[in-house]
Parts: structure tokens; sequence; C-alpha cells
């Protein structure tokens, strides 16, 4: 069964990782999926190739998410082509590793920057859009595991997943009154190129490796299936909800 016949996707930070998976499986539900990406361009286009072998139409716009003239650039050009916006995914962020005591100004503030102020701001071009087509549409941040734990060199990360749950949170209640809907994915530990530096430590990823219950950790596509169903009709009384998908690491305290 096809979960977004007919819909448009948008998925930002998808040249790679979990964005890239999320929109190939918005591709392989029937959507059509426009995506935004900062320097691969390979990656994007790779990607949009691999949207268009599903069967579907595909678009990829460069745009540092940062920049909060980035989404309302990405919006226009995405109904440009398509007409319409009916799934949002925000899923664009970094994760620069670093101790709290010397935390680099520029390190933390990059960091608010992409991952919260470029949220905020993607959601808002997003959702105005969703307000004056006049029927609905659906939101997923990609949040994490690290909106609900810390991490001894996340302090200025986890805030930011936080803070984008926190945002679907409070605009699941702004935007109910539109049909919109805003949920949270909390991804635990996926392999992707922004952890492979961090678990290259062969200890550390022993680590975690054990402390998942399903016994391994994460890949981009076990993100698929849950931002599909938060995005499809499937979840249409699912608003402001976070869904875990960690292999159980999280509850796993001893
Ligand atoms: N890999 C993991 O264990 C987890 C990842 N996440 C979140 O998943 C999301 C995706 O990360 P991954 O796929 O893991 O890593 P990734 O590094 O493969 O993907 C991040 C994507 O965001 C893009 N990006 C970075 N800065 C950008 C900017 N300024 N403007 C536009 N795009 C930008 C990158 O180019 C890349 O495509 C992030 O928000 C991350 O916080 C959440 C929980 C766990
Ligand atoms: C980048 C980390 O490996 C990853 O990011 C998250 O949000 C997870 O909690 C992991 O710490």
């Amino acid at each position: 069964m096809k979960l977004l016949e007919g819909k448009t996707v948008l998925v930002t930070g998808a040249s790679a990782g979990i964005g890239r998976a999320a929109a190939i499986g918005a591709a392989r539900h029937g959507a059509d999926v426009v995506i935004n990406f900062s320097r691969d361009e390979a990656g994007a286009a790779s990607a949009v190739a691999e949207i268009e072998a599903l069967g579907q139409r595909g678009l990829y716009v460069q745009g540092d998410v940062a920049d909060p003239a980035t989404a309302k650039d990405f919006v226009a050009k995405a109904v440009d082509k398509f007409g319409k916006v009916d799934v949002f995914v925000n899923n664009a962020g970094i994760c620069p590793f670093h101790a709290f005591l010397d935390m680099p100004v520029e390190t933390f503030e990059r960091t608010m920057r992409v991952n919260m102020h470029g949220a905020y701001f993607m959601v808002q071009a997003a959702a105005n859009q969703m307000v004056k087509q006049g029927h609905g549409g659906a939101i997923v941040a990609v949040s994490s595991i690290s909106a609900l734990v810390g991490g001894e060199y996340q302090t200025h990360y986890t805030p930011t997943k936080a803070g984008v749950h926190s945002l679907m949170q409070s605009t699941a209640i702004a935007l109910g009154k539109y049909g919109i809907r805003c949920n949270s994915v909390l991804p635990g530990t996926i392999l992707t190129d922004i952890n492979k530096d961090d678990l290259a430590d062969v200890e550390k990823r022993d680590y975690m490796e054990k402390r998942i219950p399903l016994g391994r950790l994460g890949q981009p596509d076990d993100l698929e299936g849950p931002i599909v169903f938060l995005a499809s009709d499937l979840a249409k009384y699912v608003t402001g909800a976070a869904l875990l998908v960690d292999g159980g690491m999280f509850v796993n305290l001893q």
C-alpha cells in the first residue's frame, strides 16, 4: 500500500543519511519529493535519480538552513515545480562533538543556527504555504533520543534536539486549526556521517551496541517507515507526539 500517493514532500538535508532515507521512502510511497542540500550536490543529484527511478518526480535545491532566507526560497521553488507542499520533514542537522568547558562560541552558535533556527524558519515557511493551500498537511521533525538524555560532548547539541521536539509540540497547537499535524521522530544511534568519527572509537561503539536490546546500531532506513507513517493519513489523529526509533536503547537502564 502506498501511503503518500499524490503528495509533495519536502525534506531538508537530504543528500545523505536519515534525510535521504526519508526522501526515498516518501518516493517509494508515491510522493514527489523536493530535497534541500547544503554542499553535497552529487549526493543530492543521486538522491533525485533514485526518486525518479521509483517513478516519482524529484528536485534538489541548494541552501544553508541556518540562513532564514533559505526557507522561503526552498518552499517557493518546490511550489514552482510541483504546485504545493503536503508534507515537510525537518531533518538537516549537525553535531560537532566538543567538551563543555571550552566550547568555542562559533561551534555553539553554528549548532544552534543550523539545528534550531533552521528548523524554526523552515517549519514556518512550510506551514505558511500549507495554510495558504487550505487543505492541511503534516510536518515531521527529526529530533533525537538526545531530546531526552544528555551527552558529555553534546551540550550544545542536545538542547537543539529538545528544542525541535518542543517546537513540534507548540506548532501542533498553533497549526491544529488548519489541519496541520506536527510530530517528531527521536532516532537513537544511527550509523551516518554525523557520528562516524565518534563511533570510530571501538570501545564507545561496542558500549552503544550493547545498550540496544535489538542488538544493533540503527541504519538510516530504520527511520523511513516511522517518518512515512507520521506523514501519512494512517497517523491522521496523531499530533504533538514523539516517536522513539532507537532499538530500545532509551529504556535499557539496567
Ligand atoms: N545519526 C544519528 O545517530 C542521529 C541523527 N539525528 C538527527 O538526524 C538528522 C540527520 O542526521 P544524519 O542523517 O544522522 O547525519 P548526516 O550528516 O548524514 O546528515 C545531515 C544532513 O544535514 C545536512 N546539513 C548539515 N548542515 C546543513 C545546513 N546548514 N543546511 C542544509 N543542510 C545541512 C548535511 O549536508 C546532511 O545531508 C540530524 O538532524 C541529526 O541531529 C538524530 C538522532 C540520532
Ligand atoms: C550524532 C550522535 O551520534 C547522535 O546524535 C543523536 O542525536 C543521538 O543521540 C546520537 O548521540
